[in-house]
């Protein structure tokens, strides 16, 4: 294993003293600058001197910003060459510094449809790439399938994770695969793909096993009594992950049978995520909204506490194994057990089983939910695909891997919930500190070639790309598993795979994507062997604050109706977008007993009434 450097090791203080620096640069200096001025020169301000220091700071960031473009168009022409190149559309709010356009953007959060505003603007900057500009700092947001498609893919190399996205959950995910860029992440990678290669999660008994212990929760329902699906799916995939990765089951479907140490580390570490999140929307600035230090360290602590001894019982196990003479055998052993025969460190494989908890966990358990609310709404899907279930697999039989093979309608509902509810709706890479130039645009608002400058923020908004009309056709809004079996209607993804990325793509693509697919497949069998009927129960849902009505008719590719607010029209939940999509609930309250973060948790939940299946 290559040692970390140490120059690359977290430091809160470092973190919060280059926040303080950036904030000084914008309000400290520009007035320093100007009493050096006047005081050299003897000028008196007098009752002046205040609006003249708030000038100072307006002028300072015009001429840094003007600066800056100068320098942006020198990168460009260095990069073009003898070609002709474009620069990305910069948004043109009504206020200096873009300060109307955060506040929008916050609204549509607060209350708005999940990323609505984001249309307005592409719309505006007739492009599928655009900078956003707040205070100064330049933000590039895309929906373009190429560039996002090159960013995972052939421009790799440009790209990195970058620190401030490492920053904002080191104390959770430290050195695991998520959180690394480099050697440490190749590294990470290398050891646990193999353990999550095709032959290993074809075997089903483990995900059928937490499977039917939900549908005995659903069973135990009384008639018409409603649960919350996003909860159940959300103790499966934990259940589940965390036999997979642990050994041992943190068996939160049985809640009489936590012990505390599980509770406060499950609180622990949802409570890690929601600050992550938090910090997310103050930019570089987030560690001065901490100023009595860093808010994690203590939850980070907890999880340590918890999973560490864990870790070394394992680490324990394996010596004793090596002075037997026994070797471990990779199909048989727990994912932890296998870590622990790569390598001693201890903080190492704590990194990497959180890590793979976290992508594991919650993305399988918002597709599983999210298709109930398509079930919901859509009750001939759950018709069809129960009927395909019948008869591969019977109302009775064990979903096996061949069994699942068979379901090509129930794929493509996976797939078309993964299209439209993409848990992982966003992403964020850096480039890196060079000038590149982004391959020309995908035919929504077709441009050439177009320089991104060095060190850039690159945001992709995957959930708007799943939804364009001009990749998916007018009716990209609509949820119709159809589309995936029908090869006119398919020929754009299937010509141009770049468009459906619900794992991401290229070289950081996700490990467990077999394993959610085959998860999720054995979830969806069980239930639809037991239960022919779904409602939602919308007195548990928050109403979103918008009506919902039929969708208005006609549309142009981002025009009048734009994609994401034809389905807002239709959409019976509020969408909400932590690291994993959700859906916004009244309270938090559980389907046996509260014991997470109660009301902060930004699960969500799309409460639901199920109907039993005829005998
Ligand atoms: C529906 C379920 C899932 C979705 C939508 C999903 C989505 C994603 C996406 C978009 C990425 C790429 C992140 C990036 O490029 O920065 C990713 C990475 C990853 N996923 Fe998943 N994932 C799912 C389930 C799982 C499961 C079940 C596991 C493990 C058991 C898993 C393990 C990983 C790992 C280890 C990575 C990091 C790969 C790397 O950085 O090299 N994921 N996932």
């Amino acid at each position: 294993m290559p040692p970390v450097n140490v120059e690359d090791r977290y430091s809160f203080n470092r973190v919060r003293n280059h926040a303080l620096k950036e904030l000084a640069k914008l309000i400290l200096v520009p007035p320093l600058l100007l009493k050096v001025l006047t005081g050299t020169t003897q000028t008196r301000l007098g009752y002046w001197t205040v609006p003249c220091y708030g000038l100072a700071i307006v002028l300072s960031a015009y001429v840094r910003t003007w600066y800056h473009d100068c320098l942006q168009g020198r990168g460009a022409k260095r990069v073009a060459g003898e070609k002709t190149i474009g620069t990305i559309p910069r948004v043109k709010g009504k206020l200096p510094g873009n300060i109307d356009i955060l506040v929008r953007l916050f609204a549509n959060n607060n209350s708005g449809y999940l990323y609505d505003l984001f249309l307005e603007l592409f719309d505006q900057c007739q492009s599928t790439t655009i900078n956003l500009r707040i205070f100064g700092v330049d933000k590039y947001v895309t929906i373009d399938a190429e560039h996002i498609k090159y960013a995972l893919g052939p421009g790799f190399r440009h790209f990195w994770l970058g620190n401030t996205k490492k920053e904002l959950l080191e104390n959770l995910l430290g050195d695991g695969i998520l959180n690394r860029d480099g050697e440490l992440w190749k590294t990470q990678r290398a050891i646990a793909r193999p353990f999550f290669s095709n032959d290993r999660v074809r075997e089903l008994t483990l995900f059928d096993k937490y499977a039917q212990r939900c549908m005995a929760i659903l069973s135990d329902l009384e008639p018409g009594e409603a649960i919350d699906i996003a909860d159940l799916t959300w103790r499966f995939t934990t259940d589940t992950a965390s036999e997979f990765l642990f050994g041992q089951t943190f068996d939160t479907l049985s809640l009489s049978e936590v012990d505390g140490g599980f509770s406060s580390f499950l609180s622990a570490f949802a409570e890690i995520q929601d600050i992550a999140f938090k910090r997310n929307s103050f930019g570089v600035f987030w560690p001065l909204t901490e100023l009595t230090g860093d808010s994690t360290e203590p939850l980070g602590n907890v999880i340590k506490q918890f999973v560490d001894p864990i870790v070394q019982r394992a680490l324990d196990h394996k010596k004793k194994m090596i002075e037997t003479g026994q070797q471990v055998e990779p199909e048989e052993c727990t994912f932890l057990e296998y870590l622990a025969w790569k390598n001693d460190d201890v903080g190492l494989i704590r990194d990497q089983l959180i890590t793979i908890l976290i992508a594991a966990r919650d993305t399988t358990a918002a597709l599983l939910a999210f298709t109930v609310y398509m079930f919901t709404q859509h009750p001939e899907v759950a018709v069809k695909a129960r009927a395909e279930v019948l008869e591969h697999v019977g109302s009775n039989g064990t979903p096996g891997i061949h069994e699942i093979k068979k379901l090509k309608y129930l794929q493509a509902v996976l797939n078309e919930t993964l299209r439209v509810f993409t848990p992982v709706h966003g992403n964020i890479r850096e480039s890196k500190p060079t000038g590149i130039l982004l391959p020309p645009s995908d035919p929504t608002y077709p441009r050439g070639p177009m320089y991104l400058p060095p060190s850039s923020t690159f945001i992709f908004i995957t959930f708007l790309t799943h939804r364009n009309p001009a990749l998916w056709g007018e009716d990209a809004p609509v949820y119709d598993p159809e589309r995936w079996l029908d090869p006119e209607r398919s020929r754009g993804v299937t010509t141009n795979p770049a468009i459906f990325t619900p794992f991401g793509a290229g070289p950081r693509t996700c490990l467990g994507q077999s394993y959610a697919l085959n998860e999720a497949s054995v979830f969806m069998v069980r239930l639809l062997q037991r239960f022919e009927h779904f409602t939602l129960a919308e007195d548990k849902q928050l109403a979103p604050p918008w009506k919902t009505k039929p969708p208005p008719t006609g549309s142009s590719m981002f025009g009048p109706g734009y994609p994401g607010t034809k389905r807002k029209e239709v959409e019976k939940v509020w969408l909400g977008n932590h690291i994993v999509m959700f859906s916004k609930v009244k309270s938090r309250v559980h389907c046996q007993e509260s014991f997470l973060v109660s009301d902060s948790s930004f699960q969500g939940g799309i409460w639901t009434r199920v109907v039993k299946a005829s005998e």
